[in-house]
């Protein structure tokens, strides 16, 4: 594989539609990856992914490297094969995964050490461990490591935490293997303070990455807030490199994260709902437990070329969820998994058409209900 891996096939005002290769296969952007934390995008078999259109998915370093550990899984011909899974893998670096799960944790610029939430056994992940773990997972996607600070926190805390993870940065940077198809991501920090943001993103594009994440950002900032900084933070971004907002989101965070720049998103939304037994439809969220579908012999949604939302009454599901059984998980995950697949379909074909501010006005009148 030769010249840029990342190709900006058409813009439609900030919106962007592009193709990134790697060592497993091309993304088409917009995309969504589903979220396959230890090596598994729960209740769903690789075929069933793939089944939804998903072309990469996300697994995480720290819950890796603890059960059965990225030794095991090199030793096994690395995750692709482990996990039945041959397409592209972006794998996360750990930094956020060690500050919401792990216990006993102290940061400091060699690194974080912290005991497993498992079996409380010490572990310390360093720049250099991160990108070892990564490159024995044969991640086509390799990020960072980073500290992302929780929302809100001291300014000082936030600043602090953006300059150690620049530094941090620049040692992944030097300890990642460079291999063709083989790409590293470094990720924006700085909370919602803009000046952070663009001194993360400036110290971040001087080291040079292959793409550049958003960080720092779902968890507990709100929809308003993290536009605000996206419309900061994306301008900041080289164009002719991929954009990757961590960890979002809703349907319509999606939508309003493609409309300013961004190319690349993970989230658990659609798997953790889906084994709660929520569906997403195009009138928004249905929770199947509710009796109002007890007798509905309409599918979930006739347009999307999954079985799970074409073969199955609403009325099933709604037994099946009801009853608990493991079907219902199944089924419920692989549709909304699909529905978020459409959704980034429908972007990228909106985008070469040029009709996305159509798109989105179509959008948005169909959450508000006025075509009910
Ligand atoms: N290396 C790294 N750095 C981040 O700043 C980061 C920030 C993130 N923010 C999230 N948000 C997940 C929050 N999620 C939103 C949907 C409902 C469940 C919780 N995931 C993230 C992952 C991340 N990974």
């Amino acid at each position: 594989m030769t010249g840029p891996s990342f190709a900006l096939l058409a813009t439609d005002g900030v919106a962007r539609r592009g193709r990134l290769a790697t060592a497993h296969g091309t993304v088409e952007t917009p995309a969504f990856m589903p979220v396959g934390t230890a090596a598994t995008v729960k209740a769903l078999t690789p075929a069933m992914v793939a089944a939804t259109g998903a072309q990469m998915v996300l697994a995480n370093t720290y819950h890796l490297m603890l059960r059965p550990s990225a030794e095991r899984i090199a030793r096994l011909g690395g995750l692709h094969r482990f996990m039945g899974w041959d397409g592209p893998i972006l794998t996360d670096s750990g930094g956020f995964q060690v500050m919401s799960l792990a216990s006993l944790r102290t940061i400091n610029e060699t690194g974080v050490q912290f005991r497993s939430h498992v079996d409380g056994a010490r572990y310390e992940l360093t720049p250099e461990r991160a990108m070892e773990i990564q490159y024995l997972l044969d991640a086509d996607v390799t990020m960072v490591l980073d500290e992302c600070v929780a929302h809100p926190a001291e300014p000082d805390a936030v600043a602090e935490a953006m300059r150690r993870s620049l530094r941090w940065a620049a040692r992944c940077r030097e300890a990642f293997r460079a291999r063709p198809g083989y790409h590293l991501f470094g990720i924006v920090q700085g909370g919602i303070d803009p000046a952070l943001r663009a001194e993360s993103a400036a110290g971040l594009r001087a080291i040079g990455f292959d793409g550049y994440a958003v960080g720092g950002l779902a968890v507990g900032v709100g929809q308003a807030a993290m536009f605000d900084v996206l419309d900061v933070t994306a301008p900041l971004l080289p164009a002719a490199q991929p954009r990757y907002l961590m960890g979002v989101g809703k349907p319509d965070d999606l939508v309003g994260a493609v409309a300013r720049g961004i190319d690349l998103f993970d989230c658990v939304i659609p798997t953790r709902s889906g084994r709660t037994g929520q569906a997403f439809s195009r009138e928004g969220a249905l929770n199947l437990r509710n009796a109002c579908h007890a007798e509905d012999p309409r599918p979930l949604d006739e347009s999307i070329p999954c079985p799970a939302s074409r073969d199955f009454s609403r009325a099933y599901l709604h037994h099946l969820v009801r009853t608990n059984e493991i079907l219902g998980a199944m089924l419920l995950s692989w549709h909304n998994v699909a529905y978020y697949q459409q959704l980034m379909a429908d972007m990228r074909a909106a985008i070469e058409a040029g009709r996305f501010d159509a798109f989105c006005d179509d959008f948005n009148r169909r959450r508000s209900g006025d075509d009910q």
